[in-house]
């Protein structure tokens, strides 16, 4: 099975040694320092209570050097992907299947849903409809990412936590290609289930991620701070409240509710959310994936967001300020 990571960072990065690790036939696609040192000296992998484990693994910053592959998974930032998918082309033949390892709304969202909202676009992440045409929704698995890591220096990986990364068909079914890809991960140490409803699980990562990240990049707070703050977990409940109607309207089952939801984020501890981490290290911010997008599926499900749009004008324009965030 030939597996091509794209964007080979923390979690692209954790997944290729795991995968090289277990003996898998796996290449990325990274670029800069991070692909020189890798390149140069092996993917290194620091996992809590094992010593450095360092994987070669076969890397460039060009596609068109790997040629077709069985699986495409896709670890860029949100914002990256669009960019870069006509680069992607040399990976992808007639049997490749994509698999999206990119937090927030999928680009992908509304393929194979059923009901009068089939096929719906959208521009929040997916302007232009690059991926949509590009990767071909049909080609997609969907990937919900749970494991926490960090490029500590290049060529270099830090986990920090979790291990799990839920798999799941756009049409719920355990079709061959999930399960192949979940045997896969599973005997790479990694937990992937086939999930049947990855919708669900999609929005109880992004509930927190909708709410929390803008609001500790508001506030520079942890999430044990912004979660237990009266006034800021007020702000995260409201937000949690307007995104669970809108998924409840589009078929969603929340397993939880809000605050058990921002009970579990305080008890990540003090935690800078990823927002929080790419504002501060002058890094572009994945502001229309976690949050424009939820706007964007409040209007085309006709559900008032005030909170939402609020918090998404004040982080917009932080990021902004920064040089960080633009619309485009
Ligand atoms: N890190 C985490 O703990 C978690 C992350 N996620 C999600 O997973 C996704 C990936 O995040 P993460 O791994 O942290 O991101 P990273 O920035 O660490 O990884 C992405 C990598 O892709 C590289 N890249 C960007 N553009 C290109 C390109 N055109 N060609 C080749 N390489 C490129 C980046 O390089 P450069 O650095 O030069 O930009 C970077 O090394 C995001 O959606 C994130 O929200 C989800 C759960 C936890
Ligand atoms: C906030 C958190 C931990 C989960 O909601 C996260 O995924 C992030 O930092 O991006």
């Amino acid at each position: 099975m030939k597996i091509c990571i794209f964007g080979a960072g923390a979690i692209g990065g954790y997944m290729a040694a795991k995968l090289a690790q277990a003996g898998g036939d796996v290449s990325i696609v990274a670029r800069g320092p991070h692909l020189a040192a890798i390149q140069a000296q092996g993917l290194t992998l620091l996992e809590e209570g094992a010593g450095p484990v360092t994987v070669r693994v076969r890397a460039t910053a060009d596609a068109a050097d790997l040629g077709p592959q069985d699986y495409l998974i896709v670890t860029l930032k949100a914002h990256s992907v669009p960019p870069v998918v006509a680069a992607m082309q040399p990976l992808i033949g007639p049997g490749t299947t994509v698999v999206s390892g990119v937090n927030g709304v999928p680009w992908w969202y509304f393929h194979k849903i059923g009901g009068p909202l089939e096929g719906t676009r959208l521009h929040s992440v997916d302007r232009g409809n690059l991926q949509w045409d590009g990767f071909g929704p049909d080609r997609v698995l969907g990937c919900v990412v749970y494991p926490a890591a960090e490029v500590s220096q290049p060529g270099t990986v830090r986990h920090i936590e979790g291990n799990r990364f839920s798999l799941g068909e756009p049409d719920g079914s355990r079709s061959d290609r999930a399960v192949a890809l979940s045997q896969a991960l599973q005997a790479a140490g990694l937990k992937a289930p086939v999930r049947p409803r990855l919708r669900d699980e999609i929005w109880v990562k992004l509930w927190g991620n909708l709410s929390f990240n803008p609001i500790s990049a508001l506030t520079h707070a942890t999430l044990d701070v912004l979660c237990t703050d009266p006034g800021t977990r007020d702000v995260a409940r409201r937000m949690m409240i307007e995104a669970q109607e809108i998924a409840e309207k589009l078929g969603v089952t929340f397993p939880i509710d809000v605050d058990r939801r921002i009970d579990g984020g305080a008890a990540v501890g003090a935690h800078r959310t990823s927002m929080l981490q790419d504002l501060e290290a002058g890094r572009p911010m994945e502001i229309d994936a976690l949050v424009g997008s939820v706007q964007e599926l409040g209007r085309i499900t006709g559900t008032p967001t005030p909170t939402i749009d609020t918090v998404l004008a004040l982080v917009a324009l932080r990021g902004r300020m920064a040089g960080l965030y633009r619309t485009t």
